[in-house]
């Protein structure tokens, strides 16, 4: 596993959240976190899977994975030879050949009942996740390509967490809604300001103060598009680089401000796609040194 499981904090905003999850997986249903980027989608499943207390297998969605990685494929030769030399006048060499089975990645986690992050599935194509509508619906993974299995039951204990990013992001598949009706899907969006201001204090150290500037600024530029970009990986990259590096979070510091633009101006950009780019940046320079609204 990666250390994503420990940088979640489960701050209140996610505890009615994570128990409704445990209380799903533990029941036999599996869970699907779906929400823009960077809305804790990812830390959450890990974090929930840790709950569980099981082996946690980890599978990546993206357009190359195929039904081989999940469930094996045959690479290659296995060459055993055995000599036979003993009476010296006669020489007997055997030779075996057999093709190698190379198991995937759900065998293991079917067998011993892991949980199984599948993060990003709709990268993946329609027809890789195919294999998850028996696997979900009878707790059967279809083995085929290797003559020996058919079919593994599903350990009870086995369990899968899945992440989404909504379907107009690039490099997502549509789901088939067989595999969608099988899911307990749960839309994620970004926290409020004072958990996301709870969140990225604990996790670099800076102040309530200097919290609160940040995360009200990322917040001004949300409002220019979504509502949710750029998300909550912004501020927590630009609390954590003015923090190690000793930068003055300031609206008036020079360093801080191009801190800011670096960070930001990318995510920005896309909601005035006719403006060039140093215009986009006047524009986040002034949202970085406008006063909060008096609420
Ligand atoms: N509750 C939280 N506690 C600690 N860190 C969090 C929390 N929620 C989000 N984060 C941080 O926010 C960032 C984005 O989180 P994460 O990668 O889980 O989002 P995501 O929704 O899966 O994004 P993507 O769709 O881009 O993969 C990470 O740096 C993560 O550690």
């Amino acid at each position: 596993m990666t250390n994503q499981q420990d940088e979640f904090l489960a701050v209140p905003f996610y505890h009615p959240l994570v128990s409704r999850s445990l209380l799903y997986l533990r029941t036999g249903f599996p869970v699907h976190f779906t929400g823009p980027s960077g809305v804790g989608k990812t830390s959450l499943a890990f974090y929930i899977a840790k709950q569980l207390d099981r082996p946690v297998t980890v599978i990546r969605g993206h357009h190359e994975l195929s039904n081989k990685d999940l469930i094996g494929h045959y690479m290659g030769v296995s060459k055993k030879e055995v000599i036979d030399n003993y009476v010296h006048s006669v020489y007997k060499k055997e030779q075996e050949v057999r093709p190698l089975w190379m198991q995937g990645q759900l065998v293991e986690a079917v067998k011993k009942g892991h949980v199984v992050i599948y993060d990003e599935f709709t990268r993946s194509r329609p027809e890789t996740n195919n294999i998850f509508l028996s696997l979900l619906e009878e707790r059967v993974l279809p083995v085929y390509g290797n003559e020996k299995v058919t079919a593994i039951p599903c350990h009870p204990d086995f369990c899968m967490i899945f992440t989404s990013n909504p379907e107009e992001y690039a490099g997502t598949f549509h789901t088939q809604d067989a595999l969608i009706d099988r899911l307990i899907n749960i839309s994620l969006d970004l926290c409020d300001e004072q958990t996301e201001m709870a969140i990225i204090r604990k996790k670099t150290g800076i102040t309530e103060k200097e919290a609160g500037l940040i995360v009200h600024f990322v917040n001004r530029l949300r409002a220019y598009g979504n509502g949710s970009s750029p998300s909550m990986r912004a501020a927590f990259m630009i609390a954590s680089i003015a923090e190690k590096a000793s930068i003055k979070i300031h609206p008036k510091n020079h360093l801080y401000q191009q801190l800011c633009l670096d960070v930001l101006t990318h995510h920005v950009q896309p909601f005035f796609p006719d403006e060039e780019e140093e215009t986009v940046q006047e524009l986040i320079l002034q949202e970085l040194q406008r006063e909060d609204e008096p609420k």
